[in-house]
């Protein structure tokens, strides 16, 4: 579904991607890890269109979309709620952008993601977890095929961030969209994913591929099992060395 061919970027001087090439496919689950700097939030904008690599090209579907924006979905840190939409309304703005609006659907899926009784409410009377969950439907129910997903739990407490991984998984788990996520927690990024990229730094080359072996449907206990701290030790060996 979307494939990255060598791309580079550079600002100026410094090289901050270097031939960088990956790819997502249908239906996947797909983490990005690195250290802070190394580049993950400028391969979002440069997937995203928001930025033009110097090198190398990007695909969806086949279709090349380097420099071309409006093609993949996409969740921040913080959930960019509109303050002056209601949650419903908020949510229809990733398909009013794109011409469909289904009411009906979107009010099924804030009632699936436990939002059912804040439809008409303001974003300022939700709780942090709450207006992620809003970001995230409004996310998935964006006709884009692909989803990027920028460290969407990282400003919620662990309580919240727990529940919310387990919740993203299991509304996922029945729409299989294809998603990149960006994380920097080793935990995280194996609970939920299918795939781990790795990257170094300075400049970013992609240091590991980790296929992520555990079945789905998959729920907390996988956090505390033998299995689950091997891999995350193998994955801290990737990143040490
Ligand atoms: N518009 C820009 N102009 C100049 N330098 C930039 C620009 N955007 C990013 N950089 C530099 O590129 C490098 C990578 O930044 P980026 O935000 O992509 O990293 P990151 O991996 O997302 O970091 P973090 O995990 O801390 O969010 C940094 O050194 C940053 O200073």
């Amino acid at each position: 579904m979307l494939e990255l061919r060598h791309v580079s970027k550079s600002f100026g001087q410094k090289q901050v991607l270097q031939e960088i090439s990956l790819h997502v496919a249908s239906g996947e689950f797909v983490s990005l890890i690195g250290p802070s700097g190394s580049g993950k939030s400028t391969l979002f904008n440069l997937i995203g269109g928001l930025l033009g690599p110097d090198a190398g090209e990007i695909y969806l579907n086949g279709e090349e979309i380097t420099n071309k924006h409006g093609f993949i979905s996409y969740m921040p840190q913080q959930a960019s709620l509109f303050p002056w939409r209601t949650i419903i309304e908020n949510v229809l703005l990733g398909q009013e952008l794109q011409g469909k609006k289904d009411y009906e659907l979107a009010e099924a899926m804030l009632e699936r993601a436990g939002l059912g009784d804040v439809i008409h409410a303001y974003p300022h009377e939700l709780s942090g977890g709450m207006k992620q969950r809003v970001a995230f439907i409004r996310a998935l129910l964006s006709p884009q095929s692909l989803m990027l997903l920028d460290e969407p739990f990282s400003a919620l407490d662990e309580f919240t961030r727990t529940d919310m991984q387990k919740w993203l998984l299991s509304i996922w788990e029945d729409y299989e969209q294809s998603i990149l996520f960006i994380t920097h927690s080793i935990d995280e990024a194996l609970f939920l994913s299918d795939k781990i990229i790795i990257l170094s730094v300075n400049p970013a080359e992609i240091k590991d591929v980790i296929e992520v072996p555990f079945i789905r449907p998959r729920d907390g206990d996988l956090l505390l099992s033998e299995e689950f701290l091997q891999w995350k030790k193998k994955i801290i060996d990737v990143i040490q060395f």
